[in-house]
């Protein structure tokens, strides 16, 4: 037993509509573009959302239930693999998707069974047909007489792991990884995953905006860790002037502190050479840039020409800024160029699950690998671009031992390279290190499981 309690967590009152509806319809949109056309709920949703003019209740209901559905899904899975005679994989994929869909309104948001139950098959009587409606039927009362999520976790066979991955919603070797990375006993593993759960805080960067005003105009408080972040509790930062205007952004608090770490370091002799290596879509970038002392020169560097194009706007009416979409593995400029590094690498972004509540399930452990590979050469060019005396910072937003405190290991054996404390330059963050490095946890501080080393070219 994790004794996880999900108690209130996600009852909705919204709950008693016995009729098709457009939120459910518009959630089953939603699970069906993850499902069948590889989409990103978090973009998918929001233009849904706009198309169908959902009033704001109906549209809350609506991400409720895409998002809780889509982060559920391998308990939901586990659910419905016990209660259907096939393999789940052969179920038409409409079926399935609305199976999830009435079962995450049983088992997480404990909708009255009668409504959950109908207005499943009537979305699939009107989505599929009536023969699927039957079966559709059938599976969820079965689920509803099982009782909620507990009562069938306490049902499903399993190890404590097997036991905590459903609970908090997170494939097995993902679990198996925050063990792993946070080092410890077991203690903060079941926050830490419950954190990852949640619905993450909106944070703000002020970036030509003092933050107080920014914090006033955005209805939020300042953040704790970063001097640049305000949190906001709710609402559309859309709405936030100064964020429409470009004076302030969204930015997670733990991506501020990253950036503004690599300016941190004490360097001896010149420092007006700034380089971000992998810096689309450009939040990284627009912090070092507004941060920057007089003099200094950024270089913004992506791959993927479109991403390169989002540093571009992100950085568009800065002075003394060069973006340039050029492979870092293979780098147009000259060894020793610049005096700070940041190589911010592509990753499996495991610490950013909260934002993407599909990714956990689409990411594999077999992506784990290639990605190492990639971040090795990145960071032995990223060292090889900076002057003897400079400075590196290797940030992941994924907190894996293996594209993380390994790879840094790694890099760290050449004899040209010392490891510089993270925690000592982020005074105010309690419990931050990770041995030499640093750690940002959802748990502990609010923000992604963000990952920080640097490293100094010594000759
Ligand atoms: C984690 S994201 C960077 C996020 C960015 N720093 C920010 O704060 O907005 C990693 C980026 O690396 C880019 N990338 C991947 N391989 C690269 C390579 N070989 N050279 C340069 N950029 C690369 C990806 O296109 C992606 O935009």
């Amino acid at each position: 037993m994790t004794g996880a309690s999900r108690k209130g967590r996600r009852r909705h009152p919204a709950t008693r509509r016995p009729v098709l509806d457009g939120a459910r319809l518009t959630a089953y949109d939603v699970l069906d573009g993850v499902s069948s056309r590889a989409a990103y709920a978090n973009l998918l949703l929001p233009q849904l959302l706009r198309e169908r003019e959902l009033d704001e209740r109906d549209a809350a209901f609506t991400t409720q239930l895409a998002y809780g559905a889509l982060r559920a899904q391998g308990t939901l899975d586990a659910v419905l693999t016990g209660l259907v005679s096939r393999p789940l994989a052969e179920l038409d994929p409409r079926v399935l998707d609305l199976l999830r869909l009435g079962a995450y309104q049983l088992l997480d948001l404990r909708v009255p069974s009668h409504a959950a139950v109908d207005t499943t098959v009537a979305l699939t009587r009107a989505i599929v047909g009536t023969g699927a409606s039957g079966l559709v039927n059938a599976v969820l009362r079965k689920v509803a007489t099982g009782g909620d999520r507990e009562a069938w976790l306490d049902r499903l066979d399993g190890d404590a792991a097997t036991r905590l991955a459903l609970a908090t919603d997170h494939p097995r070797w993902i679990v198996d990884a925050w063990r792993d990375a946070l080092g410890r006993d077991d203690t903060e593993l079941e926050a830490a995953l419950l954190a990852d759960d949640a619905a993450p805080e909106v944070h703000l960067v002020a970036r030509r905006i003092d933050r107080e005003a920014l914090a006033a105009e955005a209805g939020g408080q300042p953040g704790p860790w970063s001097p640049y972040a305000v949190r906001m509790p709710g609402g559309d930062p859309g709405r936030v002037a100064s964020v429409r205007s470009g004076a302030a952004a969204v930015q997670d608090e733990g991506s501020q502190l990253a950036a503004l770490l690599l300016t941190r370091v004490p360097l001896d002799g010149p420092d007006a050479a700034w380089l971000d290596m992998c810096a689309g879509p450009g939040g990284k970038a627009a912090l070092l840039a507004a941060v920057r002392p007089e003099g200094v020169r950024l270089t913004a560097v992506d791959r993927a020409p479109h991403r390169a194009e989002l540093v571009r706007q992100a950085l568009s009416g800065e002075p003394d800024v060069e973006v340039l979409t050029a492979d870092g593995t293979r780098p147009p400029w000259a060894p020793a160029s610049f005096d700070r590094v940041l190589l911010d690498a592509p990753c499996t972004g495991l610490g950013a699950l909260r934002r993407r509540p599909e990714v956990r399930w689409r990411r594999t452990p077999d992506d784990v690998p290639p990605l190492v590979e990639l971040q090795t050469a990145l960071l032995d060019s990223a060292l090889a671009s900076v002057r003897p005396g400079g400075v590196v910072a290797y940030v992941t937003c994924s907190p894996h031992t293996a594209e993380t405190v390994a790879v840094v290991d790694a890099a760290a054996r050449r004899d040209d390279v010392e490891v510089l404390p993270v925690a000592p330059l982020l005074p105010d963050v309690p419990d931050v290190a990770r041995g030499d490095h640093g750690q940002l946890w959802p748990h502990r501080h609010g923000t992604d499981a963000m990952f920080m080393a640097l490293l100094r070219r010594t000759r």
